[in-house]
């Protein structure tokens, strides 16, 4: 159980994720953690009613006693908080982003203090127990900072840990992942739909085909064109599927999408 006090900056869709995780697997304690955010009171509320946890009424209030400083605004916004936090902040909290796109370094810089900071880059599935989170220390960071973080983002989800420069990548592939998975689901309940199968008929089966899928991923030494080529038997149904697939060029629709919001991690982190 943690002991430390939590405060977010931001109470939006990744810091709900997160605490939910956090609390709903009882890795942390609600009244330990503190949320702010910019002026949303309604939004505020609603996280105090579902999980517990502790609104603070000013800045002042959020960032003092608070142990671990989580980020959690979107990237444009990122220096206004930054600059809001700066006068209450001492050195010894540990601050925590899990903003896309800003480095250690351009927070030190607005921080104008030499706080331990780490990057995080957790996905939405944090909310469940299951994020697939990167993590990056910057030069303040101890090696106490680096163990405190990663015990924080291994209670929701598994941990890799990766250098700073990595993590443009890493929010391009798995930040935005879920997504990606999401828009494919999407897609499979379009075309069962238009083929005549009810919503909750889809709905079950590409659900259960998804995680099936993932779990033999993650459970079998198998590559993914090993586990595909189990699934094709020769003139079968899926060689002819795929084959549609291949000729629509989704493997490089897959390549330039990646790309792209790996591009523009960089552009926002540019952006401040
Ligand atoms: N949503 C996702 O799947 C993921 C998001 N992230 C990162 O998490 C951060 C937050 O993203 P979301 O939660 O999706 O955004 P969001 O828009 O749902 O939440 C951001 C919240 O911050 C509040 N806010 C804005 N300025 C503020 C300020 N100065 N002080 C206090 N609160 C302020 C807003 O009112 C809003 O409630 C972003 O930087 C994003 O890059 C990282 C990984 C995954
Ligand atoms: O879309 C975004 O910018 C954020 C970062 C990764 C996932 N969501």
């Amino acid at each position: 159980m943690g002991t430390e006090k939590i405060t977010f900056i931001g109470a939006g869709s990744m810091a709900e994720a997160i605490m939910e995780g956090l609390i709903k697997k009882e890795k942390w304690q609600a009244d330990l953690i503190t949320i702010k955010n910019r002026s949303n009171t309604q939004r505020v509320d609603e996280l105090r009613v579902k999980y517990g946890v502790v609104p603070a009424s000013t800045i002042e209030e959020a960032v003092v006693g608070a142990d671990i400083i989580i980020l959690a605004v979107k990237p444009k916004d990122a220096h206004d908080a930054v600059n809001n936090i700066k006068p209450f902040v001492k050195s010894h909290q540990l601050i925590l982003s899990v903003m896309a796109g800003i480095s250690t370094e351009t927070l030190t810089d607005w921080l104008h203090l030499q706080n331990p900071i780490m990057r995080a880059m957790p996905n939405t599935s944090a909310s469940i127990g299951h994020s697939a989170t990167a993590l990056s220390s910057g030069k303040s960071a101890m090696r106490s900072h680096i163990e405190k973080s990663l015990e924080l983002f291994e209670t929701i989800g598994t941990v890799t840990l990766v250098p700073e420069e990595k993590l443009h990548i890493v929010t391009g592939l798995s930040g935005s992942g879920p997504a990606y998975v999401y828009y494919i689901a999407e897609a499979m309940q379009k075309a069962a739909e238009e083929l005549n199968l009810s919503e909750e008929e889809a709905k079950s089966l590409i659900s259960q085909t998804l995680l099936g899928a993932s779990l033999m991923l993650k459970q079998t030494t198998d590559s993914p064109i090993e586990l595909r080529r189990k699934v094709t038997s020769p003139g079968g149904t899926t060689e002819a599927g795929i084959g549609k697939l291949d000729q629509f060029g989704v493997q490089d629709a897959f390549l330039a999408c990646i790309k792209r919001a790996v591009k523009r991690s960089e552009e926002l982190g540019r952006m401040n």
